[in-house]
């Protein structure tokens, strides 16, 4: 069974503290070897999160009716989305020292999903979720605790950042269905 909690509304989490150094450098060796198979973890990261959470799919229109999972891996759409996804991570990888950078690309990915695509905020931590479990899964070598731990940092932060961007354009739940 699906089960999510705050749709509707805004988070509010703490912001964790910077990354460090050491974790940065964590963070950008282990995702060398996931961006070498971007094409193959993007889809796997993308097929996992419509599989568990099947309504994260109805803002896709063309795979929203979609159960079967090889039709899912074949939509040209997901494939799309998921290679969007995967670079978007590998920019904002690359540029963990430049957070004037990292904001810039989470503000136009928010501003895009918030006023365009009308995807509530709450499905990216459902996103950031499934991204930790299939690396953890597909990537077991290099994704020690150690390393799964920093990603986690990463991500609630870019959480925090993407909620910050929802809440300044006034985001109000716009979908009635939560599948
Ligand atoms: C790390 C998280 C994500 C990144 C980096 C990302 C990135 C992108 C980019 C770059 C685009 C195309 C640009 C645009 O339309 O302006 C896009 C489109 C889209 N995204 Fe995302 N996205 C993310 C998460 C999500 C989530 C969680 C959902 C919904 C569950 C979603 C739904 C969509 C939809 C419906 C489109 C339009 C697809 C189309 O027109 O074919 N995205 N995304």
């Amino acid at each position: 069974m699906e089960r999510m909690q705050g749709e509707g509304e805004v988070d509010h989490l703490e912001r964790p503290s910077p990354l460090t150094d050491k974790e940065r450098v964590m963070i950008q060796d282990s995702w060398g070897k996931v961006y070498q198979n971007c094409d193959d973890a993007g889809v796997a990261i993308l097929v996992r999160l419509f599989v568990n959470f099947p309504s994260s799919k109805q803002y896709f229109s063309q795979f929203k009716h979609i159960e079967d999972q090889e039709e899912l891996e074949k939509s040209p759409q997901l494939r799309k989305h998921a290679r969007r996804v995967m670079n978007a991570i590998n920019t904002v990888v690359e540029s963990l020292e430049n957070s004037e950078k990292t904001t810039s690309v989470l503000q136009v990915v928010g501003k895009a999903h918030a006023l365009r695509h009308k995807v509530e905020p709450v499905y990216f931590k459902i996103l950031n979720g499934v991204i930790l479990e299939v690396l953890a899964e597909a990537f077991s070598e290099v994704m020690t605790a150690e390393v799964a731990a920093a990603w986690t940092k990463l991500f609630a932060s870019l959480y925090c950042t993407i909620t910050a961007v929802y809440e300044e354009l006034g985001w109000k739940k716009h979908s009635t269905s939560t599948g």
